[in-house]
């Protein structure tokens, strides 16, 4: 491909240098927004560049181990001022690369600031218990040690924070690290490892390698230098990543999708649950796995919350992220938004009916971008396509029931479990949920997403592979848990 001069090309970082891929070639990292906009170009690595980064990662964790965490913690801490002194740079680069509006680019990009800071405070907290042995006269404690090389795959639609959230706790807990991040935004994570780079890590100790998925993703979940993946994306993928790893004995952790309902009571605020379910549905443009996709109402406030929802999701304003007053921005790229369409027809076909949306935005401002309309169905049953597929675009199905028991039947009645949420004022109705929801994230009067960087996140069934990242839980992926007997 004919490159742009004038646009930077962004190069793997191995062992501490930017280095060019033997393979010579590039591929533009265009703004969703306006594809004539090439924000940068990226390399499409290949096999030999993971297999260098691994043998870099592997002999730089050898001393890295050895620091304490206190001085671990000290060079997350600088990462930390650095990205923090680039934030509104980093976050108009993500909003550029994948759409997101510039507010929320610049809130992920914070809150990549805080999740290091957070896991910087870890390299001085407790990695061990003593427990007492039945022999009176020995010493029995547990200790943690790390894995080693962690190899780190990384989506598109969290481009600062799902890599920090990793790469963090990988790091502070004594691993070394190789990412690959998702092609589309390669440029915004180029720039994280800048801000890595100059807080002065040992060389070696941070890897990134771009390409594409099906090339470089393969060889990094093969390589015998890495000892664990962390992956967050599609299920398929995340699926053959985990065999991958299973078969040669290497840690996993997978964090997938979600079909994430919402449950609307009688009794509810309904004034609330209508933000909510606004916000938890359309922002980011639905490409969270958070993200509110079904709505399960209870027949007696079904016409008042609809009416509301209708009348608020007409307010929105879709547009390039960058412009002041836009509240939502295009899906993040061509593919997403054909899958986002695919999802709409299937609607159609399969007998929902259509409330508001539906459509690919035209016109000024809009035809050289990806930007799709905010879209409500009702009359959706549990078993269409739409009630069970992840959609990952601004598109909402509305589902009445005539009571509780059967809103949580139908909240339950996906494959995955990622995140529910409530909207009540009975205590009974709570605790039912939270006793009966089968989610790993459990909101009451809440939106479906939001995740706190200090509390455990991952879902159940086909959401995740049962781990759980963030917090302190974060511990129990990237550590493994020596037990000693001295006597
Ligand atoms: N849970 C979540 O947060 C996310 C869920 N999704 C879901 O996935 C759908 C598809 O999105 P998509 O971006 O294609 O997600 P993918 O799962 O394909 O991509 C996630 C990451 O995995 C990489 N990858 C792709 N194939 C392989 C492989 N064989 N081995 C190792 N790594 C691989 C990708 O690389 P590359 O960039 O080159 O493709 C990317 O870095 C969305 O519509 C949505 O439903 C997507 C993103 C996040
Ligand atoms: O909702 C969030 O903040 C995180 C969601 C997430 O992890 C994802 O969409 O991949």
């Amino acid at each position: 491909m004919t490159v742009d001069t004038k646009k930077e090309t962004y190069l793997n970082f191995v062992n501490g240098s930017w280095t060019a891929s033997t393979s010579g070639e590039v591929m533009p990292s265009l703004n969703p927004a306006n594809n004539d906009d090439i924000v940068g170009y990226v390399q499409m690595s290949t096999k030999e560049e993971i297999d260098d980064a691994a043998t870099a990662a592997k002999e730089a964790q050898k001393s890295w181990k050895k620091l304490s965490g206190n001085d671990r913690g000290g060079f997350l801490y600088k990462a930390a001022d650095i990205l923090e002194s680039r934030l509104e740079e980093i976050a108009e680069c993500m909003t550029r690369e994948m759409g997101k509006t510039f507010p929320e680019a610049k809130g992920e990009t914070a809150r990549g600031v805080a999740i290091l800071r957070y896991y910087a405070g870890e390299g001085l907290r407790k990695e061990g218990d003593v427990i007492p042995s039945t022999d009176s006269s020995a010493l029995m404690f547990t200790s943690r040690v790390p894995l080693g090389v962690v190899g780190v795959i990384t989506p598109w639609n969290f481009p600062v924070a799902i890599p920090i959230w990793k790469m963090a706790p990988a790091l502070i807990y004594g691993n070394s690290v190789v990412i690959k991040p998702a092609q589309e935004t390669a440029v915004t994570c180029a720039k994280v490892i800048e801000c890595f780079e100059e807080a002065g890590f040992p060389a070696g100790v941070v890897n990134m390698v771009t390409g594409s998925g099906s090339v470089i993703g393969p060889a990094l979940t093969e390589n015998p230098n890495v000892n664990a993946i962390t992956f967050t994306g599609s299920n398929g993928v995340g699926k053959v990543i985990g065999q991958g790893c299973l078969a040669r004995g290497a840690k996993y952790q997978l964090e997938m999708g979600g079909k994430n309902p919402v449950i609307v009571a009688a009794d509810c605020d309904i004034d609330l649950a209508v933000d909510a379910t606004i916000s938890g549905a359309f922002r980011s443009t639905g490409q969270k796995c958070t993200a509110t996709s079904r709505v399960i109402i209870e027949e007696a406030v079904y016409e008042t919350f609809k009416e509301k929802l209708l009348k608020k999701t007409a307010e929105i304003t879709v547009g390039d992220g960058l412009k002041e007053g836009i509240w939502m921005g295009p899906s993040a790229s061509e593919n997403q938004l054909n899958t986002v369409l695919h999802y709409i027809e299937k609607g159609k076909e399969e007998g929902a009916t259509l409330l508001a949306g539906g459509n690919r935005l035209k016109g000024e401002g809009f035809d050289s971008g990806y930007f799709v309309e905010p879209t409500i169905f009702e009359n959706v049953t549990s078993e269409m396509t739409i009630a069970q597929e992840e959609i990952f675009g601004p598109v909402i199905a509305l589902i009445q029931v005539n009571n509780l028991k059967d809103a949580l039947h139908i909240a339950n009645d996906v494959d995955f479990g990622l995140c529910a949420s409530i909207f009540t004022s009975n205590i009974q109705n709570m605790l039912s949920f939270i006793e009966d929801m089968e989610a790993g994230l459990i909101r009451v009067n809440s939106e479906s997403a939001g995740v706190e960087l200090q509390a455990p996140f991952g879902g159940m069934k086909q959401s995740s592979s049962h781990s759980r990242e963030q917090g302190e839980a974060a511990k129990e992926f990237f550590t493994s848990i020596k037990t000693i007997f001295v006597k």
